[in-house]
């Protein structure tokens, strides 16, 4: 069983994302986003900087997205195929909820990848928060993630990374698992 909700510990052992785009509705209403939001940020954040920064993209605003993606797909390959437009387009508009999670490090005292790394927390936070609400998330990046212009678009600074396009939803096909590492192929004693 996947995204077993009877427990913290059972959440956290089967928890599973789902593919964005086999996400239907429901997604999370506006009280329910505004939870998993704030469970998000309650991360792990060395000197209390904040360095991320989170953008909801509303239904909508979903084709003024697609737009965004299109246009930055072309800047990049201006002999782009529709089949790759139209990818762009349903990255767009797949899933009931789409959030965008970035990394704004303040720079100064505080190593860079230790605040990008904070970042990746607040996505993780994210997923598992989504999926104790009863939804399934799903974190890409894609070539959008590594976008100037769709960073710049969303608001984010020069400094900024995209860390993550957060989709939730509900997953409309079973889930199914995917190879794990085992412990032992990560975990030595030293
Ligand atoms: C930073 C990051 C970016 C990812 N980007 C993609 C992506 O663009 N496309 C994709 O198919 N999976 C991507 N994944 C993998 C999935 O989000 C996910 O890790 C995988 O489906 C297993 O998730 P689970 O352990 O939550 O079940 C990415 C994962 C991470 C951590």
């Amino acid at each position: 069983m996947f995204n077993d909700t009877s427990s913290a510990t059972a959440l956290l052992a089967t928890r599973r994302s789902g593919k964005p785009r086999d996400m239907v509705a429901p997604g999370p209403d506006e009280a329910q986003l505004g939870h998993i939001l704030a469970t998000a940020i309650r991360t792990p954040d060395h000197g209390k900087l904040a360095p991320w920064r989170i953008v909801v993209i509303d239904q909508d605003r979903r084709a003024a997205f697609a737009d965004l993606l299109r246009a930055a797909y072309l800047a990049q390959k201006p002999t782009a195929s529709a089949k790759e437009l139209e990818a762009a387009d349903q990255f767009a508009y797949q899933a009931p909820t789409l959030v965008v999670v970035l990394s704004a490090p303040v720079l100064g005292k505080i190593e860079l990848w230790e605040q990008e790394l904070s970042a990746g927390a607040v996505c993780m936070n994210l997923l598992a928060a989504t999926h104790a609400a009863g939804f399934v998330g799903g974190w890409l990046t894609t070539w959008a993630a590594y976008s100037d212009m769709v960073r710049d678009a969303l608001g984010g600074g020069p400094d900024d990374r995209i860390a993550g396009f957060m989709f939730i939803g509900t997953p409309s096909r079973p889930l199914d698992e995917r190879p794990r590492p085992t412990l032992d192929s990560v975990v030595t004693r030293w």
